[in-house]
């Protein structure tokens, strides 16, 4: 197992921000839905700078390029790289691991199956993409990893990071795509009392809810957003964004949606897919 180690700063309490679903290609110009993907992430981390949001580690999960180019990733590493902070990322769907795998080994970005956060918290961060189908599935080896994590560590509440949502999220659409072997995955996760939540990608939309007693939070895409409990494809005219998560050393989370403000990246909202 790829163990990583992310001290816990000046507080007890360690902070987290989740980017995910950037979609960037070699192009500058390149766009998703008529959203320049690139400049819709530029400026989700212009206002997260901002903002002054401050974090600890980013935890990137997935689909960080469309077209699968070597640019593309190096756009994602240039585009955090003023900031001195580790990034955890995972595949998404849209993901080619070769290149991924290359690319950001980069300075402060790293590829691993589990961190330990401080003192009190650990992360698995999994792999559930099936290469070339939008849906998602944890092989038998990535359980496995899940289940060893966290016996290993059951002292640690626990965040779980993976591509795929691992419930309904609501749209038919989408849930086809989801991940498929969920009962597996809650198996796993119901063996052991120290997850206290869940995090994912893929659903293009803020997510904060409950399911099998755990948390479970998805972000919105720092490009185009989907329309939640639409059965047909439809997009939203909700803002690129970005989740920031709070791990407390009870165990306790909290989390809040950040968004960019104004109309300028507005998809075509006529799209029927991609
Ligand atoms: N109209 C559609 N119907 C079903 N799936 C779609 C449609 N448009 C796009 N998709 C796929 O659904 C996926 C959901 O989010 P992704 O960013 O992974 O990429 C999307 C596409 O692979
Ligand atoms: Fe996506």
């Amino acid at each position: 197992m790829r163990i990583s180690h992310l001290p816990s700063q000046h507080s007890q309490t360690v902070r987290l921000l989740q980017i995910t679903d950037t979609h960037l290609f070699a192009d500058p110009y390149g766009c998703l839905l008529g959203v320049n993907t690139a400049a819709s992430f530029q400026a989700v981390v212009g206002e997260i700078q901002s903002s002054q949001v401050e974090f600890d580690a980013i935890i990137a999960t997935g689909d960080i390029s469309q077209d699968h180019t070597a640019e593309s990733y190096q756009r994602f590493v240039d585009g955090i790289a003023h900031w001195p902070q580790p990034c955890f990322w995972l595949p998404g769907n849209h993901d080619y691991q070769q290149e991924m795998q290359s690319i950001l080994a980069q300075s402060t970005l790293q590829r691993c199956d589990s961190v330990l956060v401080g003192e009190h918290w650990q992360l698995v961060v999994l792999d559930s993409q099936v290469k070339g189908v939008p849906h998602g599935r944890l092989s038998e080896e990535q359980l496995s990893l899940l289940d060893t994590a966290l016996s290993t560590n059951k002292d640690r509440h626990t965040l779980v990071l993976l591509h795929h949502h691992p419930l309904p999220a609501g749209s038919a659409w989408l849930d086809q795509h989801q991940l498929h072997n969920q009962e597996d995955f809650w198996a796993v996760v119901e063996k052991h009392n120290n997850v206290k939540g869940v995090v994912c990608g893929h659903i293009h939309q803020a997510l904060d809810t409950e399911h099998k007693g755990r948390r479970v939070m998805a972000a919105p895409s720092t490009c185009i957003q989907f329309k939640p409990d639409s059965d047909d494809f439809a997009l939203d005219s909700t803002n690129p964004g970005w989740r920031e998560i709070e791990l407390h050393q009870d165990g306790t989370i909290i989390t809040h949606v950040g968004r960019l403000k104004g109309t300028e990246f507005q998809p075509d909202m006529n799209s029927t897919g991609y």
